[in-house]
Formats: C-alpha cells, sequence, structure tokens
C-alpha cells in the first residue's frame, strides 16, 4: 500500500492534534466570556471552601501579620479615610486594626451594596457606631452621608500575578473603581493561598495597586 492511494487514510508520524505536545503551560486561552465566566464560578467555590478549611486560630494569626503589611503600605494613617469590609466567609478580619485606624486619626469606612449592577457606596464606620443589614445579610452602616475613601481595601477570593481580583462574582469592587470621582490607592487584601497563575482578567477588571498577605512584603 502506497502512502498516495487516497483510498485509505493517510498517515501521520503524530496525530494531526498537537496539543498534548506543547509545554502544558501553553493551554488554549479561555476566550469566550461564557467559559471565563463558568470558569470562575468554580474557581470562586474552590477558593472559598479552601479558606474556609483553614482554622480559624490560624486566620487571626494570618490577619495580624495583614495589619502589619497594611500599615507598611499605608503609612501614615492620619487624615486618610479608609474603606475596609466586614469580614464573611473567612475574610481576614481586620475589625482591631480598623479601630486602631481612628484611635491614629484615620477614618474608616463600610461598603454599602445600593443595588446588583450598580456600584457601591461607602459610609464612614468605627466600633460602636449603629449597623443594620445589607443586601446578603452583611452589616452596613444604619447611617451617614457617602463619603469617598483615600484607601480601598478589598478582601480578594483569589489574585493572580498582575493583581488582578477575583471576588464574590458581583463586579461590584471593578464598577466601583470606575466611578470614584478620585482614584484611590487600592490594596487587595487575603491569604497566600488565594494567589492563582490567572483570572483571565477581562476589559472590565481593574488591578489593585498593591497585595498584602501574611507574608511579610507588600507586593
Ligand atoms: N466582606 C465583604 N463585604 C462586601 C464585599 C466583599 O467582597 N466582602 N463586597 C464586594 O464586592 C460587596 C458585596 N459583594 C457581594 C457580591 C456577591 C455576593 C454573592 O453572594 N453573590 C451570589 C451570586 C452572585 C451573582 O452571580 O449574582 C452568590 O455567591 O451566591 C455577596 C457579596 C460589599 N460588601
Ligand atoms: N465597570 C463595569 N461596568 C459594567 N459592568 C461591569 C463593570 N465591572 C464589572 N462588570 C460586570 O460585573 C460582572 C461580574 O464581574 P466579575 O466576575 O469581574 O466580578 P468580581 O470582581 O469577581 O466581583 P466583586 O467585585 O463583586 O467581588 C460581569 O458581568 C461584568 O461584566
Amino acid at each position: 500500500m502506497s502512502d498516495n492511494d487516497d483510498t485509505t487514510p493517510a498517515q501521520y508520524a503524530s496525530p494531526p492534534c498537537f496539543m498534548h505536545e506543547l509545554d502544558p503551560t501553553f493551554q488554549q486561552p479561555l476566550s469566550d466570556w461564557s467559559d471565563v465566566r463558568r470558569w470562575r464560578k468554580a474557581e470562586r467555590e474552590r477558593l472559598i471552601a479552601a479558606r474556609l478549611a483553614i482554622s480559624a486560630d490560624t486566620r487571626t494569626k494570618m490577619a495580624k501579620r495583614i495589619a502589619e503589611g497594611l500599615d507598611a503600605a499605608i503609612g501614615n494613617v492620619a487624615g486618610k479615610m479608609i474603606s475596609l469590609y466586614w469580614p464573611f466567609r473567612g475574610e481576614p478580619d481586620l475589625r482591631g486594626w480598623m479601630e486602631s485606624v481612628n484611635e491614629r486619626g484615620g477614618r474608616t469606612a463600610l461598603p454599602i451594596v445600593v443595588e446588583k449592577g450598580q456600584p457601591l457606596i461607602f459610609r464612614a464606620y468605627r466600633h460602636g457606631d449603629r449597623l443594620e443589614r445589607g443586601v446578603w445579610n452583611i452589616p452596613i452602616p444604619a447611617e451617614g452621608d457617602p463619603v469617598v475613601p483615600d484607601v480601598v481595601i478589598s478582601p480578594i477570593v483569589g489574585i493572580d500575578p498582575d493583581r488582578y481580583r477575583l471576588g464574590y462574582g458581583g463586579g461590584f469592587f471593578d464598577r466601583t473603581l470606575a466611578s470614584l470621582p478620585r482614584k484611590p490607592l487600592v490594596i487587595g487584601i487575603g491569604y497566600e493561598m488565594q494567589r492563582i497563575p490567572t483570572i483571565y482578567p477581562q476589559p472590565h477588571d481593574i488591578p489593585m495597586d498593591v497585595v498584602v498577605t501574611e507574608t511579610a512584603c507588600p507586593a
């Protein structure tokens, strides 16, 4: 049987798909937003479950290191309006540090979901102020005019080497950062285990300026 006998299938040295011969780091990029969205949903679930599997004691120790990293990244907090968050789903609990900012002459705020698909607003909050339940039952300051933060501290679900953040999927921080009247210093907060090779950044994703985890040097 000859190679040019067109009644039989052609013989190849390799199968027609060479993908398996390529370096495993060269993967087909997820180019379709619906694929990226599906991938992000699964990755969020994996990362949140992994975070919740860390003991509360270990999380507390890591939050202390993160608070030190925040001081290093921000410097003097006096006169600054710093937005934080009310921790849930295993996020680092920085409420002690939040109070220390107020004791050092800074001010703090919490984010409020006004409506799905809209930017967050921020209201000043410190320990003792009245809270009420907001969307998803997250506590929010009960009163006060919106404030504009100088520093936005954003809890991450995942983070990639270009400091693109994976959040809970509402797009709230991206919309908020895109809409603020002046650009704040944006700090992503999380644990080292939340670092991932890529989040497949999309045009709407806005990278963090700094990432602070429990390791010593902010990067
Ligand atoms: N502690 C904390 N507070 C925060 C945030 C945060 O990341 N951490 N946010 C930062 O943005 C805002 C709340 N963002 C959230 C976004 C989505 C879901 C959520 O549960 N989403 C649904 C599915 C989302 C959808 O597809 O519509 C879910 O997971 O079941 C919760 C909070 C404001 N407050
Ligand atoms: N500036 C924006 N304008 C309009 N839509 C936006 C904007 N930013 C994000 N979105 C939309 O929000 C949705 C969720 O985005 P994404 O997956 O990036 O959320 P996330 O960053 O994980 O969530 P979150 O910030 O709430 O924690 C997407 O459909 C995205 O198109």
